[in-house]
């Protein structure tokens, strides 16, 4: 499972994690492209390397000619809605901005459907929120977790006037988040700090993965002595036992025609598994449970979708607790055939060997034979590689969410 770790322990912008993320192997133009979905033809992207305190670093410059910003939260959620964007994307970046929403709401004592953005609600601050979301999703992180954020002391010059550091937004938006205090000036962003507020799980340690790239993202400023950038690590590895969320709601009013694209649609907002459970509803009406499983980091995402896309007017909400195996791909070979098997392993210890279903099917359609006997030969050469429950661990596993 790809995860990534930000390290904002100098600060953040949207523009920075933007930076970073790109700086560690996100596709330019796959986060031009979902811009543009969003907000054709209003903003430049163009990253460029600089040098921060005597590090090198990647500064993304984003243009626009968008000067006096006054967009409603509702104008935003339009122009995101209504963008050709991968589900996964569309759903993060409406939770970063619902969370701005609700953050301003609570500061300037207003409903959140009356909030106004200021400088927030700019084509710049759109770019970097949809720019940071599709870059994730190129990258192929699964688990985002972030350690605490620098805020920065003194007084900054904004559209609400001279404001106190951190900004109020920024102060909300951290509310039960661990922050470090310290630093000249404004370190951390409203738009930095709902990116990672709405999307990172909070972890102050690099949890334990395989390296595979780290991406340094710089701020405008370069300061002597303290490198103004954020870095993101990012490698595969998967954490055993895993904080969840459990959403629910019951809902007897859906088109049932509906249903799949919705559950396909969870898993893609970030949900690790969603189905539905028929039941008897109050007056006796048929109806179901939908659930869905996410990690704590990908709860906004998920919950917004379910809002999204069907008709329930609330979503009940547990934390859970949920151990995963550690996981791995093999392959064997099977009538001529690579067919992929994942395995479960705990403790060294193979615990579960698993034939990837669709792969086996496709391979049974291929050569005529009935998925069981393409199944119960795939297991049977598995086994021969000793990939079979109670056998230790191959050291040869390959680390990916998917086996392709
Ligand atoms: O735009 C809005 S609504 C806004 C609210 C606040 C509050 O704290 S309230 C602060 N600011 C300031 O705007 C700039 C730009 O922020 P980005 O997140 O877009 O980089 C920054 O100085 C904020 O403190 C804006
Ligand atoms: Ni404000």
């Amino acid at each position: 499972m790809r995860q990534a770790w930000i390290d904002a322990s100098a600060g953040i912008a949207g523009d920075m994690l933007l930076a970073a993320l790109l700086d560690a192997g996100a596709d330019l133009e796959a986060v031009r492209a979902a811009v543009a979905a969003v907000i054709p033809d209003e903003v430049r992207l163009t990253p460029h390397q600089v040098t921060r305190a005597g590090l090198r670093a990647t500064h993304v410059r984003v243009e626009s000619t968008d000067h006096h910003p006054h967009r409603t939260w509702a104008e935003i959620r339009d122009l995101i809605d209504r963008a050709t964007l991968p589900e996964r994307v569309r759903a993060d970046a409406l939770a970063v901005f619902e969370r701005l929403a609700r953050a301003e709401a609570r500061v300037h004592g207003v409903s959140v459907e009356d909030v106004h953005f200021h400088e927030v609600g700019a084509w710049d601050s759109i770019a970097d929120v949809v720019g940071v979301c599709a870059a994730l999703h190129d990258l192929g992180v699964r688990e985002l977790s972030a350690g605490p954020v620098a805020v920065g002391s003194g007084r900054v010059r904004t559209a609400h006037g001279e404001l106190p550091v951190p900004v109020p937004a920024v102060a909300e938006l951290a509310a039960g988040r661990r922050i470090l205090a310290g630093g000249e000036g404004e370190l951390a962003t409203p738009t930095g700090m709902a990116l990672v507020t709405a999307l990172a799980r909070e972890c102050p340690e690099l949890p334990p993965m395989r390296l595979e790239a780290t991406g340094v993202g710089a701020g405008g400023r370069d300061v002597p002595g303290r490198p103004n950038v954020v870095r993101v690590l990012l490698g595969t590895g998967r954490q055993q036992m895993e904080e969840s969320i459990l959403l629910e709601a019951n809902i007897d009013d859906l088109d049932p025609r509906v249903w799949p694209s919705v559950l396909a649609a969870l898993l893609e907002a970030g949900a690790a598994d969603a189905w539905l459970v028929p039941i008897l509803m109050k007056k006796g009406r048929p109806a179901h449970t939908l659930c869905a499983l996410a990690a704590t980091s990908r709860a906004d995402p998920v919950r917004t979708a379910i809002f999204r896309l069907t008709t329930t007017l609330g979503v009940r909400e547990r934390a859970v607790r949920k151990t995963a195996l550690e996981r791995g791909w093999a392959h064997v070979d099977v009538l001529g055939a690579r067919l992929p098997i994942k395995v479960g392993y705990r403790e060294g210890v193979i615990v579960q060997a698993t034939p990837e279903f669709e792969d086996a099917a496709r391979l049974a359609v291929q050569e005529d034979l009935p998925v069981r006997a393409v199944l119960d030969a795939a297991l049977a050469a598995a086994r021969t590689a000793r990939l079979a429950p109670g056998e230790p661990v191959p050291s040869h596993l390959e680390d990916t969410c998917s086996p392709h």
